[in-house]
């Protein structure tokens, strides 16, 4: 493998493949088309991160400092910037390198609904044996069992690249075992399992990461898609090329549309530069910049294009739209000065498997879930909320835009799948619960303003913006409150704080004024170029074409 930033290994050269983004897609596909004998090139905007402890040491993520990140801006409807900006992952490993480190697999309704939504051979059956294979899972001992930790043999991979762990050692126990104690008093019927890889479908339990332990500098290191595909010496490759520092500027097609090649530079005051790709060219630039290169490109909708002045391609109006991420926030509350010193509460280390819940609507609503259910599902209320998404350019078509949320209500009201993710942790000097709505129906969008390829993307989230998500987002804020001020957790802590601040009768006006204006994107993006049928908004078919 030959990771370097000098332009000349790619100019004017041929791969058989050439891949756009370094990031986990681009990694994985990498390694795999490279170990089958092909010449390969990956192009990534970012450098090679492997020397910053704050990437390869889980613990001393917390020194990123804005290190291998986009830090985009957002913007609202009105084009105005939002006061929070979009975390990103711009090195070698992209998202892989800064991520959360959360690791647990999704359930099988949730993938085979990637079938339902038009994409034949895509589900449980045919993707679990990657997950499998991807993983290799280091079992918890019995110290990290009694502090915690738990796991499912039978869920796991045991000979992958990608280390999985609980962190070494575990941890603040009794804050671990405080919140299972309280979650279920929280959100009546809520199960304390074992592992958060097997729930059916709803669960809560301590997550597992994407670590490893080395024993020889006794650091919990990060199992980054480079740390375990590309930099692992066992994964080293003969024909594959991995260029540092280079952005993609667009994908060069032939008079019949197949794509040949792309024009990458260095930077804006460098002269651009192409290669030539024999078989394919693969965009694997995440969800918020493959997009853009599309545009680039030629490939999108008639409007974005004109007022880029760029000439359209292939007419594809769902480029760019549909993008979904969940709108995060959390609750913090200073332990007691009394439980400073109590290493079981909170110590100086940010390194603990935090407790994950995964919250269906019984365990929101119980009784109540129906009148919010019935909302959901009425035709009227799904006809509605299409409208809304196309008139603001966050759907292609309605057709396309009912489709997608009736997928998500389908999944929410039929398969009891979770509505939220409520996550507890400890960190020096507070507690903490970051939660989120999971399965979000608002919807935003990600467009290019200008054909210039050192532009910021426009991303314009628009979180929140469905009544239902407001919904939930206001019930599990008001659980946070509940949590902290619960008699597991009042005797350690000092009452929950928020700012703007919420009166204990708070009302759910005041409960979702705080949510909205503290939330941010949860950094789980997806949907902008959406694996669907042509004539629904999608952009890339079944064959990823
Ligand atoms: C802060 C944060 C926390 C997260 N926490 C978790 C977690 O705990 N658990 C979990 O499962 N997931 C988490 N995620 C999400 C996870 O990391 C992503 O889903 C995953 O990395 C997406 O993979 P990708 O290949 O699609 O994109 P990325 O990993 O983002 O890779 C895309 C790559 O393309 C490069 N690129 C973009 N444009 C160009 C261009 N024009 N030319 C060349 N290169 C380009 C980027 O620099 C990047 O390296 C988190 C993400 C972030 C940012």
């Amino acid at each position: 493998t030959i990771v370097t930033n000098d332009t000349s290994v790619a100019t004017n050269q041929t791969f058989d493949y050439v891949i756009v983004g370094a990031g986990l897609a681009g990694i994985t596909v990498g390694n795999k088309l490279s170990g089958a004998g092909n010449s390969v090139l990956i192009i990534e905007a970012g450098p090679d991160p492997r020397w910053n402890p704050a990437v390869y040491n889980a613990e001393e993520r917390g020194n990123l400092d804005g290190y291998c990140n986009w830090q985009y801006p957002a913007y609202d409807d009105e084009g105005n910037t939002l006061d929070w900006t979009i975390d990103s992952g711009m090195c070698i490993g992209g998202g892989t390198s800064i991520n959360g480190l959360m690791w647990y697999r999704p359930t099988e309704a949730e993938l085979n609904k990637l079938e339902t939504l038009g994409n034949p051979g895509w589900n449980w059956e045919s993707l679990e044996p990657y997950m499998i294979a991807a993983e290799r899972n280091h079992p918890p001992d019995d110290i990290q069992i009694a502090q915690g930790a738990g796991y499912d043999p039978s869920r796991h991979g045991y000979s992958g690249a990608i280390n999985v762990s609980f962190p070494t050692p575990m941890r603040i126990p009794t804050v671990q075992s405080r919140f299972k104690a309280a979650l279920p008093r929280i959100f009546p019927g809520l199960t304390i399992g074992n592992d958060l890889s097997n729930r059916s479908p709803t669960v809560s339990a301590s997550s597992s990461w994407t670590i490893w332990y080395d024993p020889a500098s006794g650091k919990n290191r990060r199992s980054s898609a480079a740390d375990g595909l590309l930099w692992a010496e066992d994964q080293w490759r003969e024909r594959l090329t991995v260029l540092t520092n280079h952005r993609v500027d667009r994908v060069i097609f032939d008079k019949k549309l197949a794509a040949t090649g792309v024009a990458f530079s260095a930077g804006p005051e460098r002269p651009p530069s192409v290669v030539h790709a024999i078989k394919e060219v693969i965009l694997a630039a995440g969800a918020l910049q493959s997009a853009p290169v599309l545009e680039r490109s030629g490939i999108g909708s008639k409007a974005v294009l004109e007022r880029a002045g760029i000439q359209q391609l292939v007419d594809l109006p769902g480029v760019g739209a549909n993008l979904n991420d969940q709108p995060g926030t959390g609750t913090s509350a200073l332990v007691r000065e009394a439980y400073w010193n109590n290493t079981g509460i909170i110590d100086d280390r940010i390194l603990f498997a935090p407790e994950i819940s995964l919250v269906g609507l019984d365990e929101v609503w119980g009784a109540d879930a129906t009148s919010y259910t019935s909302a959901l599902t009425s035709i009227e209320g799904l006809e509605s909320r299409a409208q809304a998404l196309v008139s603001v350019g966050a759907a292609a078509n309605i057709e396309g835009a009912k489709h997608i949320l009736n997928t998500t209500i389908d999944l929410i009201v039929n398969s009891d799948q979770p509505v939220a993710e409520f996550i507890g942790e400890s960190y020096p000097t507070i507690l903490f619960a970051a939660f989120w709505p999971s399965m979000p129906l608002s919807r935003g969008h990600v467009h290019i303003n200008d054909s210039y390829p050192f532009s910021t993307p426009v991303i314009t989230p628009r979180l929140l913006t469905d009544s239902f998500d407001q919904e939930i987002a206001v019930a599990i804020a008001r659980r946070s409150r509940a949590l902290f001020a619960s008699d597991v957790f009042e005797y350690v802590v000092e009452n929950a704080y928020y700012d703007p601040p919420i009166g204990p009768n708070g009302t759910d006006a005041e409960y979702l004024e705080w949510y909205k204006s503290t939330a941010y994107g949860a950094s789980h993006w997806i949907g902008s170029t959406a694996m669907m049928p042509r004539d629904l908004g999608g952009v890339v078919d079944s064959n990823l074409k």
